[in-house]
């Protein structure tokens, strides 16, 4: 049985408080692990060990050794891809295909691009008339925020944590972690990698535990982080925005989604299927920007929701212990019970179940597991709480329309706006349609290619500033103006 202790200073180290918390396997139920809770005590450990790095060596260190020191840290993870597989799809009951070709690799590369990127960028200049005749010089200087709290979710864990590190560290930085009770294996094991590389101790620190009255709560009031970069469901960014308000952390977040994909008549089908069936049902729906909303031109609807459904009840349900599933659990228990209660609710709304709705029935270990059946809906109205709210399991609610000033207004009919994707082949109207669509991320003919150069975040309740590229350093950086009389 695992054990997950929290990282702090440099040192795996037990919780103060004692308490620990279980962790269960999603694809069987079992008990995998016990994990260390950090109370008070241990996050004010956290965060002064990571404030104390600021001022040592790693706050001293020249910014082209941080940005080498990283590159070997990505160098690292990559070398480690195995371990990070297993412990990653233990947590999450991924199937090893998509820890080993989407997750794991996108942790090396959330390294890379800041340490790259870092490397090359400058700051502004600008040389001005002065009264006097004698001008001046403006010189944009930079320096890191501080300390960090990032506080990441279960649905990449890996992913979605060094998506936020790997930057914050580039800026020079320090962090402190806390991952999802759900998924505490890799941030965990990052740790010693980090010793492996020798990036100083303090500049990473990981705590376990839950969010209100736990690690997450008491990580967003501390007095001596300097900002919180959030991913998680809208309700919590609200909860932890209110939270960090005294002391004015300032906060970065990456919130939910009710993704739309638009389907014209002159789409590639076949492409269109694929895109779909990705953006449905990969990571078993609980990606934040896939698709729950399809809507899709009404002479091509009944064939495109015919091959829709053939495509579902072809996914074959496991975790990584069933040789060839291609669609895993759910994260837990709570969460198969929240998608169960949308399963319920379209039946009562009155909708057409097309495939799917309920539980998979099996007679080996995976009967433990949190499955639920891969779900198409159509013939519920647009205001319905199906169409509006997301829902994060692998379901989605089909509509026709007609013309594209309709397909427009529904799409953008929500109080979400993280991505959308648009099957056309007609590129001009790809261009004029997704120029319309009120959302961060609008993928024409694809779904989550990921340029890590480009923002990346959602307006309205999908977020707040944008990560990616430049749009990072954003976040992660303080400016000064230099002004010198010449
Ligand atoms: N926009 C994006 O890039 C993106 C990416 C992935 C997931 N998400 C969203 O995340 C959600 C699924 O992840 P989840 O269920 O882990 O989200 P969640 O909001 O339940 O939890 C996310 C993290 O916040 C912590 N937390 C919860 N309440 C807190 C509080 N009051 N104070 C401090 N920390 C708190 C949790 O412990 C966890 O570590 C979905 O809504 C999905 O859309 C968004
Ligand atoms: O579930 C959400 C996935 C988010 C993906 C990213 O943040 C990324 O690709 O950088």
């Amino acid at each position: 049985m695992k054990t997950h202790q929290l990282f702090i200073d440099g040192a795996y180290v037990d919780a103060r408080s004692g308490r620990m918390f279980d962790k269960v396997s999603p694809s069987t139920g079992e008990k995998i692990a016990t994990v260390h809770e950090a109370l008070a005590e241990d996050v004010d450990l956290a965060v002064n060990a990571a404030a104390n790095a600021l001022k040592g060596e790693w706050g001293k260190m020249p910014k082209a050794v941080r940005c080498d020191l990283l590159m070997e840290l990505a160098n690292a993870i990559a070398a480690r891809t195995p371990d990070f597989i297993e412990a990653e799809v233990a947590d999450t009951g991924h199937t090893r295909h998509f820890a080993e070709k989407v997750e794991i690799p996108r942790g090396a590369a959330n390294f890379r691009i800041f340490a790259e990127m870092l490397k090359h960028t400058g700051g502004e200049f600008y040389q001005m008339d002065t009264p006097d005749g004698t001008g001046a010089a403006n010189l944009e200087l930079h320096r890191p925020k501080g300390v960090i709290g990032v506080i990441s979710p279960w649905n990449a864990p890996f992913l979605l944590m060094t998506w936020k590190v790997g930057p914050a560290l580039a800026c020079g930085n320090t962090v402190v972690v806390k991952p999802s009770e759900e998924s505490p294996a890799t941030a965990t094991l990052l740790g010693e990698v980090m010793n492996s590389v020798g990036i100083p101790k303090g500049v990473y620190n990981v705590i376990h535990g839950f969010g209100p009255g736990s690690a997450g709560e008491l990580l967003t009031q501390h007095p001596k982080v300097n900002g919180i970069t959030f991913t998680g469901e809208t309700r919590t960014g609200e909860a932890i925005m209110k939270q960090a308000a005294v002391g004015l952390r300032d906060v970065s977040f990456e919130l939910g989604g009710k993704n739309p994909a638009i389907i014209f008549a002159d789409a590639d089908m076949d492409k269109a299927i694929e895109v779909t069936m990705r953006s449905v049902f990969a990571n078993t729906g609980q990606v934040c920007l896939g698709t729950e909303r399809i809507y899709v031109e009404r002479p091509v609807f009944d064939e495109y929701v015919s091959r829709l459904k053939a495509g579902a009840e072809a996914l074959k349900q496991g975790g990584p212990e069933t040789p060839g599933a291609t669609i895993g659990p759910l994260i837990s228990d709570e969460h198969r019970q929240k998608v169960l209660s949308y399963y319920a609710k379209a039946r009562e709304l009155g909708a057409t179940v097309i495939t799917g709705g309920g539980v998979p029935d099996f007679d080996d270990a995976r009967q433990g597991g949190f499955f639920v059946e891969p779900t198409i809906w159509t013939g519920l109205p647009e205001d319905s709480a199906i169409v509006k709210e997301e829902i994060f399991g692998p379901c989605c609610h089909v509509t026709p329309f007609d013309t594209e000033e309709e397909v427009i207004a529904m799409a953008n009919d929500t109080t979400y706006g993280l991505s959308a994707t648009i099957l056309t082949e007609n590129l001009s109207r790809a261009h004029r349609v997704g120029g319309q669509i009120e959302a961060g991320l609008i993928w024409v003919n694809s779904w989550f290619l990921r340029d890590l150069r480009t923002s990346f975040g959602g307006s309205k309740s999908s977020g707040i500033g944008r990560e990616g590229g430049v749009h990072s350093l954003e976040f992660y950086t303080e400016r000064s103006n230099l002004c010198i009389k010449l």
